[in-house]
């Protein structure tokens, strides 16, 4: 049988999947996200001829938590280029927690990747700018940029909330200072990848975004906001690690370069297809949407878009 995305495809695998809510959890290591209620789900596409398609939860904002990795790397790049950030964190995946300090301790202090955490902080901490304000300023206006929405803008109350309870972040950059990997002030990093963590944006502004990186660089409008280069890189970097210790598993059940956050988005890169973003926030306890790990399963065996 052939499926297309024509024919209520999406609304099909949402409430099909929707169940699986009740067997995931919110992540109450940062309270305020543990406000959105755990059954919501919705699924944006966007394709290369910019047809859309969506169903569900997916024009609910919610926070892009570490989805906002792969923006970040990607800026890293084009501020400080390819080869010095990547002499300042490696490229190897990795089998530990996404906040875990047990690869800087055992193997090199710096970061296997820069999906982990501790290699997002030190990503953070290459990104131009005089001030941790201007570095947000640019980091915002850049996915706004990706996103093509001017509206995004950072949700004070899910900052507030993580600066006050991010201990293990907050004791990694110290543990990176105190080893010579972090440049710069240690709080004023920290300060800017809370911040981008925080960035509020909807499903189908993540469709958006992935849609740049599945068309090497382009937006929809035709302009190249990324070399083509720098996207394959990222692209590999997010097919390698962006799911951490599940980044194998995602890999073979699914398989697209793709980047999960806590908040519950997943964005996802269909090369030359489509880009595709996802929201629903209770997690399996690898910290991703446990629904959209499923429909994105689904979605991508029915419409044979693996990359392997
Ligand atoms: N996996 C995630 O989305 C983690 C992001 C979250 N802000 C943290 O640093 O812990």
């Amino acid at each position: 049988m052939t499926y297309s995305l024509e024919n209520g495809l999406l609304d099909e695998l949402i409430e099909k999947h929707r169940p699986l809510c009740q067997q995931g959890s919110l992540p109450s290591y940062i309270p305020a996200l543990t406000n959105p209620q755990q059954h919501l789900a919705g699924i944006s596409i966007i394709d290369i001829k910019g047809s859309r398609y969506n169903s569900g939860d997916y024009l609910l904002p919610f926070t892009i938590q570490s989805i906002s990795k792969i923006i970040t790397l990607t800026m890293a790049i084009l501020d400080q280029g390819e080869d010095f950030v990547f002499s300042r964190v490696g490229a190897e995946p990795t089998e530990d927690k996404f906040n875990s300090i047990l690869p800087l301790e055992i193997s090199s202090a710096y970061p296997p990747n820069p999906m982990i955490n501790a290699g997002a902080i030190v990503v953070t901490s290459l990104i131009n700018g005089k001030t941790s304000q201007e570095k947000m300023d640019r980091i915002l206006n850049f996915t706004r940029k990706l996103a093509n929405n001017p509206e995004i803008s950072v949700n004070e109350e899910v900052f507030i909330s993580e600066r006050r309870t991010g201990n293990k972040n907050i004791s990694l950059a110290y543990y990176l200072k105190d080893a010579n990997v972090l440049l710069g002030e240690v709080e004023d990093v920290l300060d800017t990848y809370f911040r981008h963590c925080s960035i509020s944006l909807t499903a189908s502004d993540l469709a958006n975004i992935a849609l740049v990186y599945s068309q090497d660089g382009k937006s929809l409008t035709g302009e190249q906001l990324i070399p083509p280069m720098v996207c394959r890189q990222v692209r590999t970097i997010m097919a390698m690690s962006g799911f951490y210790d599940e980044s194998g598993r995602f890999a073979r059940r699914v398989g697209i370069p793709a980047k999960s956050g806590v908040g519950g988005g997943i964005l996802g890169v269909v090369p030359n297809r489509m880009g595709i973003g996802f929201y629903g926030p209770s997690l399996n306890t690898k910290g991703t949407s446990i629904v959209g790990f499923d429909v994105l399963e689904e979605l991508i065996e029915k419409l044979d878009l693996s990359i392997y």
